[in-house]
């Protein structure tokens, strides 16, 4: 009789990837007796189950080699006492610990895709869908280019490119920063969740509430856990009552023959679970601790009461315990998601445990834990966490600067996040904790990294603590994720990360732009000419008959429409001056005098603009004049995103916008060009990143600009939401102009993004900063380029340097 088809296509399978007939065969086997001949489960995924239990079985067969023979000795002693099973399958997972453990592996999840991509494609029945970070490799997957530098901007060392860049950090400090966020980076792979194909057997249907179905079918031994033995007797009998009637109330779940949950402890001993209590004899070898949250303050253990009929008992190994686990899971809920442990499951309930119990809305709270999340509550949020209910995205992380007027004193301390059990994949609260980090790091503090276990892609591994634990500098830094202006806008503006569990920097959101400490910004009437205001117009400028003197700036005719929108002649001409610059070089640049060389350098020019002028405060017309927009504020839907592309977050509109509508200004703290140098100085030491804009827009027509005349937008610490637009070069959807609204003075004046062309729901908006790639002598290496634009100047520069 010749061979079945199917099992010579098994063969040639994994003969495809390296593995011999002799190692499949005993494999298969196996795998077929524990399917019941199901074979679309081993098939599925081009044969991955098949590959990956042959893995396993190669690894148990090295473990096996370099134990040393007492311990062999012991095990087969153990195993006759046990009848432990064979072992041919622990749990199926591909070996992805070898890519994404290694710490050098900062392309880890590449590898990973390309491992599994190529030699063992996913099925497309049953998986989760893919998430647009599965899609669109995540930048964070990559090499650290690939991350957005989110302050690499040209400095005051403003190059011949029209002096509207945001202004560079030292490279150092770039190159510093960016392999502290590829380590962010290796760990934040791990929070992605590679798959969650969960395949159906034949005739099981599975489900999602998989773990809630009766354990004593299957006998899975789930914890035994008795309490901390110095409180017993402190329990009050009120929570004994409840906590029988909640297990009574789950009991369907456990087993009462050989297993029953007792209680989970916690560090501080006092506190007491809602669970059945069993007597329980007191001896410490009889306990084997499981799992822990990262912090221990709970642990989870099993021990066996030889009260019930278990005289016999012998302590078991924890690896094997955790095994045996597996294999009964896979027998009988047959998961074959890769990422599937059982010390996983068991480090989620934990945690669930941790935060269930951790209601940072309870102010009385001053211990670390102190109310009990019900055993039901638990299991739902562990069985969420770890058949990849991916809510990391939920979490909120916070890169805080204590005193964020002050930026030196910043200090790595350590993290801290309170995360509510929320609804899966809801993103309807607010943060309710902060995590502060060191300066130079974006995201993830020293101390969280240590918590992170490179092989858990599910557990976010951060440290709750009451909310009476946060400092009010914490407490400031929150960064609300319905809406980052904190009310500040007549609109909210939320985030939302949907590639990766990185969370927003935080920063102090501002609707104007306010002076830092010596730029001479001064409004006052007296500088107000009767020239250049209305001071007889009483309703809408806009709407009269005549234009009044306020349209005398842009040539007697208004640059908004009666709808509200750039005129489209105005707005082609300031297009066309940003494609077709025209620089201004002044006789002394303040940006170098500031640097106080010796040898001044001579300007590099400046962009030549077109100024709005709005109606102002001496003027007659109504705040509703439609001769001002710009000061009426934000009045379209916006959102801050995590790009796919690699340029970090950026800022994108929820509603369609027509050609001409003004979407935002720049706002930032106004410096002098001399407090902006010692600023960047002082940044480039600490490595903080900058989001400065230049007011420079006149520049050099009336002479030269005095170093404190000098201005610039620096939002790195306050801000709006236009400190996420990101650059792209030439054909952007977003164009700044300068707008008059306090005063004729063009040393300040409101930088003012309005749309290049309609604009779609759900588009990013971007700006050209105008920087030249090309440009070589600049000091700072500016960003690598990401815009995807068929007109990047960084593209074809790379382009050119291939080609040649
Ligand atoms: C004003 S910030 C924009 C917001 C920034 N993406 C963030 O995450 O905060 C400017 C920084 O964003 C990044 N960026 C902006 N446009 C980019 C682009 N086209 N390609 C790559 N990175 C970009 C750069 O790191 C730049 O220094």
């Amino acid at each position: 009789m010749g061979r079945n088809p199917r099992v010579t296509s098994a063969f040639r399978a994994m003969r495809g990837i390296g593995i011999k007939e002799e190692q499949v065969k005993p494999v298969l086997k196996n795998l077929l007796k524990l399917y019941e001949k199901n074979w679309e489960l081993i098939e599925a995924e081009n044969y991955r189950v098949l590959a990956d239990a042959i893995f396993d079985a190669e690894d148990n067969k090295v473990e096996e080699q370099n134990v040393d023979q007492q311990e062999e000795d012991m095990e087969e002693e153990e195993a006759l006492v046990r009848h432990e099973p064979a072992r041919p399958l622990k749990r199926l997972r591909l070996r992805h610990q070898e890519v994404q453990g290694s710490p050098s592996s900062n392309t880890s999840n590449v590898m990973l895709g390309s491992v599994v991509g190529a030699a063992l494609k996913r099925p497309k029945l049953d998986k989760a869908p893919e998430t647009s970070a599965q899609q669109h490799p995540h930048p964070m997957m990559k090499s650290t280019e690939s991350r957005a530098e989110p302050c690499q901007v040209s400095p005051l060392h403003v190059t011949k490119n029209k002096g509207k860049q945001p202004l560079p950090s030292k490279p150092s400090a770039l190159e510093e920063r960016s392999d502290s966020l590829s380590q962010v980076a290796v760990r934040g792979t791990g929070f992605i969740p590679d798959s969650l194909a969960l395949i159906k057997p034949k005739d099981e249907p599975f489900t999602d509430d998989i773990f809630n179905v009766d354990l004593p079918h299957y006998g899975v031994p789930i914890a035994m856990v008795h309490p901390d033995p110095l409180s017993k007797g402190n329990l009050p009998i009120e929570n004994e009552e409840i906590g029988k009637k909640t297990v009574q109330e789950s009991s369907s779940q456990f087993t009462e023959r050989e297993s029953r949950v007792d209680c989970l402890e916690t560090l501080s001993g006092d506190r007491r679970t809602n669970c059945e209590l069993a007597p329980v004899q007191e001896e410490s070898n009889s306990k084997l601790e499981v799992a822990t949250s990262p912090l221990g303050e709970v642990k989870l253990s099993l021990s066996c009461n030889p009260a019930v009929g278990r005289s016999d008992f012998r302590m078991p190994s924890l690896d094997d315990v955790i095994k045996l686990t597996e294999e009964k899971c896979l027998h009988s809920y047959k998961i074959i998601d890769p990422n599937f442990s059982v010390k996983n499951l068991l480090k989620h309930m934990c945690e669930s445990f941790l935060e269930l119990g951790s209601d940072s809305t309870d102010k009385s709270q001053d211990g670390l834990v102190n109310i009990l999340p019900t055993l039901d509550a638990l299991k739902r949020s562990t069985v969420r966490n770890v058949l990849g209910g991916n809510d990391d995205n939920l979490c909120m992380p916070l890169c805080t600067s204590n005193g964020l007027a002050n930026t030196e004193n910043l200090s790595a301390v350590p993290a801290e996040i309170s995360r509510p059990p929320t609804p899966l994949n809801s993103l309807d609260y607010h943060v309710q904790a902060s995590k502060r980090i060191s300066d130079n790091d974006c995201g993830v503090s020293d101390k969280d990294r240590k918590f992170q276990d490179p092989e858990d892609t599910n557990t976010h591994s951060l440290v709750v603590v009451p909310q009476s634990e946060l400092t009010p500098d914490d407490l400031r830094s929150i960064v609300d994720i319905n809406d980052i202006t904190k009310g500040e806008e007549r609109f909210k503006i939320s985030w939302v990360n949907e590639l990766s569990s990185e969370l927003l920097e935080s920063f102090r959101y501002i609707p104007q732009s306010i002076v830092f400490k010596n730029a001479n910004v001064m409004f006052s009437l007296f500088r107000i000419g009767d020239e250049s205001c209305c001071a007889t117009c009483f309703s809408d400028c806009i709407a009269a008959s005549v234009s009044c003197s306020c349209a005398q700036g842009t040539g007697g005719e208004f640059a908004y429409s009666p709808r509200g929108l750039l005129k489209e002649h105005f707005l082609d001409e300031c297009i066309s001056m940003a494609h077709h610059p025209c620089h201004i070089f002044c006789e002394e640049c303040p940006l170098e005098r500031v640097k106080n060389d010796d040898c001044l350098e001579p300007c590099k020019g400046h962009l030549k603009r077109k100024f709005i002028k709005e109606c102002w405060s001496k003027c007659g017309c109504s705040k509703q004049c439609g001769n001002r927009v710009v000061q009426r504020g934000i009045t379209c839907s916006l959102q801050i995103f995590f790009t796919s592309e690699g340029k970090g977050w950026g800022l994108r509109t929820l509603e369609d916008l027509a050609k001409g509508a003004f979407v935002c200004e720049y706002v930032g703290e106004i410096l002098t060009s001399m407090e902006f140098y010692e600023r960047t100085m002082q940044r480039t030491k600490s490595r903080k990143c900058t989001y400065p804009v230049l007011l420079d827009a006149d520049w050099g027509s009336n002479g030269s600009v005095m170093n404190e005349e000098a201005l610039c937008l620096d939002a790195s610490h306050y801000g709006n939401v236009a400190r996420f637009i990101n650059h792209r070069c030439l054909d952007a959807n977003l164009i700044e102009i300068p707008v008059e609204v306090e005063t004729p003075d063009h040393h300040y004046y409101h930088l003012a993004f309005f749309t290049t062309r309609e604009v779609k729901a759900m588009e990013e908006l971007t700006w050209d900063y105008g920087i030249d790639f090309d440009d070589l002598d600049q000091p700072f290496k500016p960003f690598q380029c990401r815009c995807g634009s068929t007109f990047c100047r960084n593209m074809n520069r790379s382009t050119r340097r291939n080609s040649s």
